[in-house]
């Protein structure tokens, strides 16, 4: 068996898929697991991404049928976590109207998050670092900032939080461990990226955001291809089982290999 076959088998992803199809089985997948957690229904932070807008599509088709089926509500909340201004907080929005979201709420992490690095640029002070904390280290500390506030949020309210992760970025270790990485569920977990946008498309995901850049919106100008030097449709074509040239090839299956710990359990002795 090739790596490349290997990492297809285990992160589970189909060559070709059937929106319909798959669109059920992951929305049966969400009632099943809520019903047995006994929640009230589904958190999902809504960027204003492709990501989060097809999972909100997925969450509330979830809790809508659970409540006409059960005759109890169960709610959809879509929680928008700008830090300070977010130029494209409307997409956000368009995603919560497209998809009929009865309950929403806002809550910044710019002061937490400024808060935290600086208590941790005193903490490497004391070590004799004398510096602000690096972007990338910020980046991880909102991420991280986004996930406690969802959690505060579900833990009041009795939801489960529902996560945007697929295995397109399983495959490259790309989002933050114990950030945007940190969740109750996650219904794409099995869908490339190209895959996402076709449910999306499905599901009536604005046009804009089917159209926008993936970007993790962690520092200025930052979008998720031009940091890993791949582009996601080399990406989809690897985990649909095709050929992609030698230097994508390498460069996917060495952050494979270097992020296996995210996708591991905790190594414990
Ligand atoms: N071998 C090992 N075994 C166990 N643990 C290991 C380890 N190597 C590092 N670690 C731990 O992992 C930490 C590094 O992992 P992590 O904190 O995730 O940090 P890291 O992998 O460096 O960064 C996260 C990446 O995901 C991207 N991201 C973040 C958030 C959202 C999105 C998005 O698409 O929206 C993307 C971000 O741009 C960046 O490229 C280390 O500080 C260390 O504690
Ligand atoms: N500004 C934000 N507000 C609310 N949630 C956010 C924000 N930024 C990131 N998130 C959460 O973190 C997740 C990971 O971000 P990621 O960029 O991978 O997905 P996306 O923005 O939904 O789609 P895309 O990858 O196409 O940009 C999002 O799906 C969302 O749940
Ligand atoms: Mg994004």
């Amino acid at each position: 068996m090739s790596l490349q076959e290997e990492i297809i088998a285990e992160l589970g992803v189909k060559a070709v898929i059937d929106e319909e199809t798959e669109v059920r089985k992951r929305v049966d997948f969400l009632k099943s697991y809520v019903t047995d957690a006994k929640a009230k229904g589904l958190l999902i932070a809504i960027s204003g991404g492709l990501d989060s807008a097809v999972v909100t599509g997925l969450c509330k088709k979830a809790t809508d049928e659970l409540t006409e089926e059960n005759g109890a509500e169960y709610m959809t909340l879509g929680v928008f976590q700008p830090y300070g201004e977010q130029e494209d907080i409307d997409h956000s929005y368009a995603v919560a109207r497209a998809f009929d979201l009865k309950h929403t709420a806002e809550t910044n992490i710019e002061d937490t998050v400024t808060e935290i690095a600086l208590e941790a640029e005193q903490g490497l002070k004391q070590l004799g670092v004398h510096r602000h904390l690096t972007p990338q280290g910020k980046g991880n500390v909102k991420a991280r900032t986004r996930m406690v506030m969802q959690y505060a949020l579900a833990f009041e309210l009795n939801l489960l939080v529902a996560g945007a992760d697929h295995a397109s970025e399983a495959i490259t270790g790309f989002y933050t461990k114990w950030g945007d990485g940190a969740v109750d569920i996650t219904p794409m977990s099995t869908l490339n990226k190209r895959q996402v946008r076709q449910l999306g498309r499905y599901l009536g995901v604005p046009q804009e955001i089917l159209d926008k850049v993936p970007t993790a919106g962690l520092w200025a100008g930052q979008t998720d291809e031009k940091e890993l030097g791949i582009s996601y449709d080399e990406n989809s074509d690897y985990l649909e089982g095709k050929e992609i040239s030698a230097a994508a090839k390498e460069r996917l299956e060495s952050y494979y290999k270097r992020t296996a710990h995210k996708r591991n359990r905790i190594p414990g002795i």
